[in-house]
């Protein structure tokens, strides 16, 4: 790692709702100042379902926690006849910062395809957030050994022309689907072959400033025994978390990988 921040970011996905919410931040909150959390060596974020984000942005802003929140989609469009969207000046005015798009899940639930998923990461950085582009194969890719191509296919797939520039701004989640919530991580040496090969993509399509600026995430089952490890390899550069950050405890014992 060279000087990225490395980033703990939780996906809660579909639970919690907003009084737990409440619950949970102010627990991390507490879990995490308790420890003497440096946000310096360690940027937090979590990332909870939609009707969740107000009461979460008025406990950060009232406490001026360190923590920073994102949210799981958003529409392609501005604004008008689009029900049940969310759009990017909706979460702008509730002081998102992040944005997770393509994950697994709303790839196989919702039928999302690598261009919409790059309209996506293209709309939360025009509108000042940070997009967090999720890729990952399937067990079939895994086992047929094709992972790699497969992951830098849906890669340069979404950001067909952007410029190295606005690359350099965003950040890859590598989420390989067979250990998504199944228990099953990835060794630190797949996370580190996957994450790797994302930053020698970006290095060979836009250059070493770019390669070097996006921090590269690992997620599938990383928890509080497995992520000292995962962290040590030199492309990790944070981890996007599901089951394991729903708990202010372990998500803090996370964040707090370097102590
Ligand atoms: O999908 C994930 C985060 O986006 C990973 O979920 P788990 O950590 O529960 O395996």
């Amino acid at each position: 790692m060279t000087n990225r921040i490395p980033l703990m970011a939780g996906n809660w996905k579909m639970n919690l709702d907003h009084l737990e919410a409440n619950h949970l931040v102010q627990g991390l909150a507490l879990a995490l100042g308790d420890a003497g959390h440096d946000y310096a060596k360690c940027e937090v974020v979590v990332i909870p379902p939609f009707t969740d984000i107000r009461t979460v942005q008025t406990i950060v802003d009232a406490d001026e926690l360190g923590i920073k929140y994102g949210a799981q989609d958003v529409s392609v469009h501005d604004n008008g006849a689009y029900t049940g969207e969310i759009s990017t000046a909706m979460l702008t005015k509730l002081g998102v910062s992040y944005v997770v798009m393509g994950h697994s899940e709303r790839r196989e639930y919702h039928g999302e395809s690598d261009a919409l998923v790059g309209a996506k990461a293209r709309k939360v950085l025009d509108a000042g957030m940070t997009p967090i582009l999720c890729c990952g194969e399937a067990l079939e890719v895994r086992k047929a050994g094709t992972h790699v191509e497969f992951v830098l296919a849906q890669v340069r797939a979404a950001l067909e022309g952007w410029s190295g520039q606005d690359v350099a701004k965003i950040v890859i989640a590598y989420e390989p689907i067979w250990a998504i919530g199944t228990g099953e991580t990835a060794t630190a040496e797949d996370a580190q072959e996957v994450c790797g090969a994302i930053r020698e993509a970006l290095r060979a399509d836009y250059g070493d400033a770019t390669a070097e600026a996006v921090r590269v995430l690992y997620g599938g089952s990383a928890k509080p025994d497995n992520i000292k490890e995962l962290m040590a390899q030199p492309d990790v550069d944070g981890a996007l978390i599901g089951g394991a950050s729903l708990k202010a405890e372990s998500f803090a014992a996370m964040a707090g990988f370097y102590a």
